[in-house]
């Protein structure tokens, strides 16, 4: 049987955010300061430059035992060996992806909706990726902000783990652990910060204090 994934400080990238710092520096410093599972998300660039990247971040990854998932792209997820993929509602089907991966592979979907992660859950789905908890510029096209009382209500209709996503941060991140999520999810409040080792240790601390 797989080990249990740890979500509890769930990465996921953005190199618009990154200033002039590459990915792998920042989740290498990430890591070392408590992130416990990596999303590379990448929206622009050649799918080459994806696979390159996701590649020399598995590498790292693998020795520290932390998962990498990929933002969208099976493909990309198959040519590295990736942990797993993360899917949003339009991305493909987590049936036709479970096809294609293989066995043991971790997916997980976006939810904006109880409809959509009890699907999901349905579907087969490793985790749930609830979106948006509070609102964030970091991505726009979002459904209006779950709250800290949306996490609860996900919580008491979906058994497999749930990851906040949305607007988190050391102000808010032990709240959305406290409503019922197993993780948060974060990109500025960690690849926008000028020390992101310092910024993952203090959410670390943030929401273990929490007793989770
Ligand atoms: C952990 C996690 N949750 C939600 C999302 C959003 O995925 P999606 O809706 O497919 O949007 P994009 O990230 O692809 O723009 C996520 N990436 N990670
Ligand atoms: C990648 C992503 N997905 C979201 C969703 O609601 O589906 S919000 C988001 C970005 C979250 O960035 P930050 O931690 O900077 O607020
Ligand atoms: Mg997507």
């Amino acid at each position: 049987m797989n080990r249990p994934v740890d979500y509890s400080l769930y990465l996921v990238t953005d190199r618009g955010l990154a200033k002039e710092r590459s990915i792998l520096e920042i989740v290498k410093k990430a890591v070392s300061g408590g992130v416990t599972c990596v999303q590379l998300r990448e929206k622009a660039c050649s799918t080459r430059e994806f696979i390159d990247q996701a590649r020399a971040l598995k590498a790292w990854l693998d020795q520290k035992g932390v998962p990498l998932i990929i933002n969208d792209r099976v493909d990309v997820a198959l040519a590295v060996g990736a942990s797993g993929i993360h899917l949003g509602q339009s991305d493909m089907h987590i049936r036709d992806a479970r096809c294609l991966l293989p066995e043991g592979s971790l997916i997980g979907i976006s939810a904006e909706s109880q409809e959509d992660a009890l699907a999901a859950e349905r579907d087969g789905g490793d985790y749930i990726g609830i979106s948006p908890v509070f609102a964030t510029p970091t991505k726009t096209d979002t459904a209006p902000p779950l709250g800290l009382e949306g996490v609860r209500r996900m919580r008491k209709a979906i058994r497999i783990p749930l990851v906040g996503i949305g607007g988190i941060g050391l102000s808010n991140g032990a709240g959305v652990m406290t409503a019922g999520a197993d993780g948060i999810a974060v990109v500025s409040a960690i690849v926008a910060a000028d020390d992101p080792k310092k910024a993952a240790r203090a959410l670390k601390k943030a929401i273990e204090k929490n007793g989770t």
